[in-house]
């Protein structure tokens, strides 16, 4: 209803059930092609969080608390979406700096050749070790008396979100970038 979804960098999760924005739109500056307006893959986010992402997350059962569960859900849908879909951007810059190399790629709808021109392990593994790194900084328990603790637990074993990078969301960002560059030429 704000127009949020009319921002390059959001993707709805319910498209078909969108409402005409009540405020005058926001001009935002085009830097994608215009196909990345048709490539959404909130469905596929979707069913990744649920089957194979929270199952990780969660000890199974009800604590009654179904409102905040949802609420939970919602901002980390939302979060995985926005990181994933980010792809389109990433792509963009890519192709803008070797235009040449990926053009005869897109030309030939080569995905696996796409999708090997794009991966830098090296980065991939720089990421890894950031989000580890994120997990032991961020995630730690604080103590109720306020006092720092010797030891602090954390919330979540940081092997367990390198785990979710490496399998899920590294690989979701890459899918989106190949969606694109393959109609990165359309007319
Ligand atoms: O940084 C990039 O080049 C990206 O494409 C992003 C990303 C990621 O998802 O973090 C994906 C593919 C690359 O192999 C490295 C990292």
């Amino acid at each position: 209803m704000v127009g949020r979804y009319k921002s390059p960098d959001e993707h709805p999760f319910f498209p078909e059930q969108l409402l005409q924005p009540v405020l005058p739109p926001v001009h935002y500056k085009n830097v994608l092609h215009r196909a990345a307006a048709s490539i959404n893959i909130n469905k596929l986010i979707w069913d990744v969080y649920f089957d194979d992402l929270l199952p990780r997350l969660v000890r199974e059962g009800s604590d009654g608390h179904c409102g905040s569960s949802a609420c939970c859900d919602t901002t980390i849908l939302q979060a995985l979406s926005k990181r994933i879909h980010y792809g389109k951007f990433v792509a963009e810059a890519k192709f803008r700096e070797s235009p040449d190399k990926y053009s005869a790629a897109i030309e030939a709808q080569d995905k696996d050749k796409l999708m090997e021109m794009l991966t830098y392990k090296e980065v991939e593994e720089n990421v890894k070790r950031r989000v580890r790194f994120k997990a032991l900084t961020f995630g730690r328990v604080v103590g109720t008396d306020a006092s720092p603790l010797a030891d602090p637990p954390l919330k979540m074993k940081p092997d367990l979100v390198v785990e979710l990078y490496d399998k899920w969301l590294v690989p979701l960002t890459k899918e989106v970038e190949v969606h694109y560059l393959l109609r990165r030429l359309d007319n």
